[in-house]
């Protein structure tokens, strides 16, 4: 079925039982995963970028509902691994499948059905029980007759890989189009259940993970297409600073920004550090933001030799 319409006002009371549970949405990268996570918070919470496998942590976010909690797990991008980073990504994405209550597979609307989302559908196949939803994003890059032609190509990919999914929806992260009639497909998919976060958390993610994320993302903007999966921040340390006035509180932090090689140094660093301060700047905004708070953002460039293929490094850098 392709749900279209605007179901009932989630607001309302109503005499259903209250759910809670967990989705994911999956999907290769750039499909628009966090970017809908985001719109359905009302929050930024995940990181979106317009590079793909920016997202390493599983990020929640939280829907809070009358009637229901969903817990929202934003993983990385599956994919074909070329290093120990990439198998691992790899693990955690399976592990996360098989113990959500509701499995998003995003397509985007303005491209084609590719090999890399047949891998992922045919991964999807092989986990009988989780209900499927398919959600093809970016509608609003297309129009109503390529819409339409994805929606039909989309319900085909199931057939043929011998599952139905529990709901097609088209929405718009972006637009905001469907995005809350998503949130009521997906509530009757969870279990009966109590909140299981307090109202008003939209995610438990440690702090210090956000943190080194939107350092990260502000490290990647603008710089060459062979860097980004080089590119690993570690918060050192966050705390408050000490002889300050209530009224007047400073957050310092010290961040690491590892990179594997010596040569990606002046790349980072930029000419006279200047594309360092802007990173800096730019997530220190972000950061106050995320925080409610002023922060001294300490930012240091150091080179940790092939991380990436190195596991104790990997676990250093909290991988
Ligand atoms: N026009 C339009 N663009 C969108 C929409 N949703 C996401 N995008 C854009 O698509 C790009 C990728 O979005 P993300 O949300 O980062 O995609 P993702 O699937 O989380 O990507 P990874 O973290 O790489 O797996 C970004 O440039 C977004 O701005 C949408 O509804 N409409």
């Amino acid at each position: 079925m392709v749900a279209m319409s605007v179901h009932s006002d989630p607001t309302e009371p109503s005499d259903s039982p209250h759910r809670s549970g967990f989705a994911c949405f999956v999907g290769r990268p750039n499909a628009g995963k966090s970017t809908l996570t985001n719109a359905l918070v009302g929050q930024k919470i995940a990181i979106t970028s317009n590079r793909p496998q920016t997202t390493r942590h599983t990020v929640r976010g939280i829907v809070h509902r009358p009637d229901a909690q969903l817990v929202l797990v934003d993983t990385p991008g599956l994919h074909k691994p070329r290093t120990l980073l990439g198998e691992r990504l790899n693990d955690v994405v399976r592990t996360t499948w098989a113990e959500v209550d509701v499995i998003g597979f995003c397509l985007p609307a303005d491209q084609k059905l590719g090999p890399g989302d047949r891998f992922i559908a045919k991964e999807l196949a092989g986990i009988k029980r989780t209900p499927k939803v398919a959600v093809v994003t970016k509608t609003d890059l297309v129009d109503p007759k390529a819409l339409a032609e994805q929606l039909i190509a989309v319900d085909q990919l199931g057939k043929e890989l011998g599952f139905e999914w529990a709901e097609i929806i088209p929405v718009s992260a972006v637009g905001g189009q469907q995005v809350s009639l998503l949130a009521d497909l997906l509530v009757p998919l969870l279990p009966e259940g109590p909140t299981l976060y307090p109202e008003g958390d939209l995610t438990d993610e440690p702090e210090q993970v956000m943190v080194a994320e939107l350092i990260r993302e502000a490290a990647l903007e603008g710089v060459r297409d062979e860097l980004p999966h080089s590119i690993a921040v570690v918060v050192e340390e966050m705390l408050p600073r000490e002889d300050r006035p209530a009224d007047k509180p400073l957050l310092d932090i010290h961040a690491n920004l590892f990179i594997e090689r010596p040569s990606q140094k002046g790349i980072v660093i930029g000419p006279k550090g200047k594309r360092l301060k802007d990173v800096g700047v730019k997530s220190r905004k972000q950061i106050e933001a995320l925080l409610g708070t002023p922060v001294f953002l300490d930012l240091h460039v150091k080179v940790a030799k092939d991380w990436q293929r190195d596991p104790k490094q990997l676990r250093r850098l909290g991988f």
